[in-house]
């Protein structure tokens, strides 16, 4: 079983190849493209990596993007992550802020998985030598993490008629797109679907995406909703939120779903939603037999670096724990 965490969001992060460093963390998600083509400068992505980058962007056509151009160190870092480290580096889109995304449509959403497959995929001649940007130079990440958190206050219009079902929209067409026409493009390795869904079933935005298409893992966040919260299983004695999440119908029957827990009291919206090590013991017990059952996903890298317990810090005690 794995240990994945986000990296990307830290305060005053450290950088990810010390993340990589730890030999008990497997998977390592980046966040965040937080900005998507429908709604960005340009008409191209945005990003937000944190301190890991200068305050340059590219231009395109004049126009000044959200996409940033000076993330020195990244794509290094995670060519030693990969080689060094033998890690697996994922690209999360979406996040926490801003939360006005969305995909207007299918070819929105073709538009989007192809520029991230040309800016952070296999290094394409033809992307490069038409202005397409390499944010994290020669690097290949290893797959894209889907982490929907928008929350929109009323349905978009497009094209004169309210995006009905604006939360779901264009992820099963990017993921497709992904999955079926661009991964096949490269066999030099194996390449990944992940989603970050809240425990609430059906979660807002993957109601029907994660049965209509693939994913390998779900990183499901067990903090930030009360009614389904590792704490509120810790309270109960049932892990309620794990449970209805081993129900849900998925398009890969190998798929592997993680408890998300916060890496600090720091990390969630709410101190309460942390668990102390004894308690992550506890309900991992509940969970360690299920066939569907992948690891744990800690957000964030940083808050769980920071917090250290009899020298060893909260990413290393959860591998112990998994290992016990
Ligand atoms: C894997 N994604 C997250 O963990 N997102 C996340 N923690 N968003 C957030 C929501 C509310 C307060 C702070 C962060």
């Amino acid at each position: 079983t794995n240990v994945v965490t986000y990296w990307g969001q830290g305060p005053n992060q450290g950088s990810l190849q010390d993340v990589c460093k730890n030999p008990n963390v497997d998977i390592v998600n980046i966040g965040f493209i937080n900005v998507f083509p429908d709604q960005g400068a340009g008409g191209w992505p945005g990003s937000n990596f944190g301190n890991a980058c200068g305050s340059e962007v590219y231009t395109y056509k004049g126009t000044k993007t959200q996409l940033y151009s000076n993330c020195p160190d990244i794509g290094t870092d995670i060519a030693i992550c990969q080689q060094v480290y033998g890690k697996k580096v994922l690209l999360s889109i979406g996040g926490g802020y801003p939360t006005n995304y969305f995909i207007k449509n299918d070819t929105s959403a073709t538009n989007f998985a192809n520029f991230l497959w040309g800016a952070f995929g296999p290094v394409k001649s033809e992307w490069t030598s038409t202005g397409g940007p390499r944010p994290f130079g020669d690097a290949v990440v290893d797959g894209f993490d889907f982490d929907i958190e928008s929350e929109l206050s009323s349905a978009p219009v497009v094209n004169g008629k309210a995006l009905t079902n604006y939360k779901t929209n264009g992820y099963v067409k990017m993921i497709t797109t992904f999955k079926n026409t661009l991964f096949p493009q490269d066999a030099v390795k194996p390449y990944y679907i992940s989603g970050a869904p809240q425990c609430i079933v059906p979660d807002a935005h993957f109601a029907g995406v994660v049965e209509n298409a693939w994913f390998d893992f779900l990183f499901v966040q067990y903090y930030n909703t009360a009614a389904c919260s590792a704490r509120q299983a810790i309270s109960s004695g049932t892990f309620k939120g794990y449970n209805d999440w081993t129900g849900v119908k998925s398009k890969n029957n190998d798929l592997k779903l993680y408890v998300g827990l916060p890496g600090s009291t720091a990390a969630s919206s709410d101190a309460s939603y942390y668990l102390q090590l004894s308690e992550v013991k506890s309900l991992i017990s509940k969970v360690y037999s299920n066939t569907r059952f992948g690891g744990i996903m800690v957000w964030e890298a940083t808050y769980a670096a920071n917090n250290v317990i009899c020298n060893r810090n909260y990413l290393t005690w959860m591998k112990q724990i998994l290992n016990a």
